[in-house]
């Protein structure tokens, strides 16, 4: 607004200017003009009576009012003083100028030639005189222009003031509103984050009922144990208000107690019978003692119903068996797909419900059907197949190991279900888990992940340091070996450090563990893992694994500061990303490809063989644990006692891949329904127990509560103790 009035402002006086200017100029070129004419008149008229007369004329003149011509003087425009500077000021320099009229008006006649020069003068004085006049009335006009023009300016300059101060007004307030509106927003985003934790408790607390729910009633051999659980959480629902009902009064009695110990120390010290006093506080002390006593039984109690909760709720998990398979159908590759991704033409594989797929093999084949545990259609996400495996994990920093398998074809996802697929910012289980076991193990418990991968049935670590080469070309030292463990630790000659080993009785000498403590730790390893991995580009997946990657948490209990281990660990968590088995036809692979998919395919039949002879429910069935690499590392957390195993057989639902899903399924099945309750073997002590002395363990249900027992975590014993 300022700019704009200023802006006006300088417009009129520019306007203004030159018009002033050329006005000033006429003025004074219209008065040298008459100095010429009056000059070159008084040249002519040299004659001396005529000078006379001349001089006779112009005294009369100077004694008659001044009635023809008026010049205005300056002083008849005030204002032109204050707009102009005097020297620009034109002032007419006439004396008297009535008197060349005189002159010129008479005897004209009377003189012939000089007679009419003179009329010639005349005639050009007078038009002269106009052109001063009307120049005088323009100036005038002018002077009268240029002091509105300054009035103007002034009451813009005023308005342009008040304009300026409404604008610092304004943004002053301005400024004050945008404070408020930034911590607004600040108490938004902090109501936002608590809102999303909230909500995220609320579905993992949802999740977790619902799971519970379910195995409740579908498992009807749990009956007893189910109504004991609902009888201890009736009973702890019952205890916990009693408790809570109590705690006022008791914190009142006992405040009470404390001002009459007060009152009667104060008495006492006023009184005389300071023994009666005495007697009356040892009272209240006896009294206080037995209500702090009530109390920490009344803790005690509740704390034994909630573990007994949560030895129930472990009961549970170990009764609905300790292998479950899922199924999970990826999204077709290209399309053509129906809605649930079966193929156009019926072919494929397409899920029924959430426990059960059917699949059709091209040419003309009949229907299949197979049913799993749970069933994850191509629009699951992550978090959906999370929530099967989520509840487990507290069951961890209890004793359980956990062992998650994803099984299936080159590119049907397992390492998409795994691992995830960070530009999708899609978390795989690992992540999900890693990120839950953490948040549960705290303080209280230590954390350490290994990771390594079988290629090609040699061992090599993925967390190592050594930043030699890496994938085919990697040196042959750094090649690692299974053992037999007698202690369950990987100490011994080889390694300087004494550690437990993650998979019980085996042992990977020299296999390297990091402590992660935050997510920033668990990125930086699993970026190591991931660039370390063998991986090529195959004709059914661009980054397709070449081996079967292992990675294990340990949970190691920590006590005032230290890590106490010397036993197993608490609990394990296995994350098996298989690699994909493949029909070397339709993978078109070649030389190094095709010794790789020979290998892969030999060690995934190994697997199955162990997990088949796991499900024989002779006791004379031998498990082949040593057959592969992967099996014998692993033939603790394969039917071992108090261990999950939990399968994803992954799929892709195109009828090019129906062969190939078809055997996936078939195995997969399989596994879910002969597998499903699992041979338990018993643990002794750190010591794997033979396999021969293996097949001579039944799953009779004593055998299997007394396994169960087993499964509890050892006390940890301290490094001293177990040398001695
Ligand atoms: N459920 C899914 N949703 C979206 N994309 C998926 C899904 N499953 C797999 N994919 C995509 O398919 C491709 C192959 O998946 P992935 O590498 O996980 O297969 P794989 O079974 O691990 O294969 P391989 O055995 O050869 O390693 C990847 O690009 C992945 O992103």
């Amino acid at each position: 607004m300022v700019a704009s009035m200023a802006s006006s402002l300088d417009a009129s006086l520019s306007y203004l200017s030159p018009k002033a200017r050329d006005k000033e100029n006429d003025s004074q070129n219209g008065n040298r003009d008459v100095q010429d004419v009056l000059s070159c008149s008084r040249k002519k008229l040299s004659l001396g009576s005529l000078g006379d007369r001349i001089r006779a004329e112009r005294s009369r003149a100077q004694r008659e009012p001044e009635s023809s011509f008026v010049v205005n003087s300056p002083e008849a425009l005030p204002c032109t003083s204050q707009i102009l500077p005097p020297q620009h000021l034109w002032t007419p320099n006439f004396t008297s100028p009535n008197s060349e009229e005189v002159l010129f008006t008479e005897d004209s006649a009377d003189q012939g030639p000089e007679a009419a020069e003179f009329d010639e003068i005349r005639q050009k004085l007078r038009a002269i005189r106009g052109a001063l006049q009307r120049s005088n009335t323009q100036q005038a006009e002018m002077h009268a222009m240029l002091s509105q023009a300054l009035e103007r300016c002034e009451s813009l300059k005023m308005e342009a003031a008040d304009a300026q101060r409404s604008k610092e007004h304004h943004h002053h307030r301005w400024c004050i509103l945008d404070q408020e509106r930034e911590s607004l927003q600040r108490m938004a985003s902090q109501s936002r984050s608590s809102e999303q934790s909230a909500r995220e408790e609320a579905v993992a607390w949802r999740a977790w009922l619902r799971s519970c729910l379910e195995l409740l009633l579908r498992e009807v051999s749990l009956k007893p144990a189910t109504e004991m659980l609902k009888h201890l959480k009736t009973t702890e629902r019952s205890l916990q208000p009693e408790l809570l009902a109590k705690m006022p009064s008791l914190y009142e009695s006992l405040a009470d107690a404390l001002g009459n110990a007060r009152a009667s120390g104060e008495g006492i010290l006023r009184a005389p019978q300071k023994v009666e006093a005495d007697e009356r506080v040892a009272q209240l002390e006896r009294q206080l003692a037995q209500k702090e006593l009530a109390l920490a039984a009344l803790e005690q109690e509740k704390r034994s119903l909630r573990s007994e909760v949560r030895s129930l709720q472990n009961q549970v998990q170990e009764l609905r068996g300790s292998i479950r398979v899922f199924c999970r159908i990826r999204p077709p590759r290209g399309a053509g797909a129906g809605a649930e991704g079966a193929p156009g033409n019926g072919f494929g594989v397409k899920a029924e419900g959430s426990r059960s797929v059917c699949l059709k093999k091209p040419p003309g084949d009949r229907r299949h059907d197979f049913n799993f545990d749970r069933v994850f259609n191509q629009q699951a996400g992550q978090r959906d197949l999370f929530e099967e495996v989520g509840p487990l994990l507290p069951g961890i920093l209890e004793g359980i190991h956990v062992c998650i398998f994803a099984y299936g074809q080159t590119g049907a996802g397992k390492t998409y279900t795994l691992a995830g697929q960070r530009s999708s910012k899609q978390p795989g289980i690992q992540d999900l888990a890693i990120g839950d076991l953490l948040r549960l193990a705290k303080e209280s418990f230590e954390v350490r992940l290994t990771a390594l991968e079988i290629y090609n049935e040699s061992i090599q670590d993925l967390l190592s340091t050594c930043e030699g080469a890496s994938g085919p070309s990697r040196a042959p030292s750094e090649r690692l070996e299974v053992r037999q463990s007698r202690e369950g630790l990987t100490s011994d000659a080889e390694t300087e450090e004494a550690s437990p080993s993650p998979f019980g009785s085996m042992r990977v000498p020299g296999l390297k563990s990091w402590t992660v403590q935050d997510s920033a730790d668990v990125e930086e390893a699993l970026e190591r893992v991931r660039t370390k991995r063998h991986v090529a580009s195959t004709a059914l997946n661009e980054r397709s694994s070449r081996s079967h990657t292992v990675l294990s948490l340990s949970v190691l209990r920590r006590s005032a500061g230290t890590v106490e281990y010397l036993g197993v660990p608490v609990g394990v968590l296995h994350i098996v990303d298989l690699a994909g088995s493949e029909r070397t036809k339709v993978s078109q692979a070649e030389g190094l490809q095709m010794k790789e998919a020979n290998c892969i395919n030999r060690s995934l039949s190994a697997l199955a063989d162990v997990l088949f002879a796991l499900g024989d429910s002779s006791s004379s069935a031998h498990v082949p644990y040593r057959n592969s690499k992967l099996t014998y590392l692993l033939q603790d957390a394969l039917g071992g006692p108090g261990c999950k195993t939990f399968l994803f057989a992954q799929v892709s639902p195109d009828a090019q891949d129906a062969h190939e899903s078809y055997s996936t399924l078939t195995f997969a099945a399989r596994v879910a329904t002969s597998v499903q309750k699992g041979r338990l073997r018993l643990r002794t002590g750190n010591v794997s127990p033979s396999p021969r002395r293996e097949l001579r363990e039944r799953d009779s249900p004593s055998a299997r509560e007394e396994n169960w027992r087993a499964a509890a975590p050892p006390l940890p014993r301290r490094r001293e103790e177990a040398k001695s």
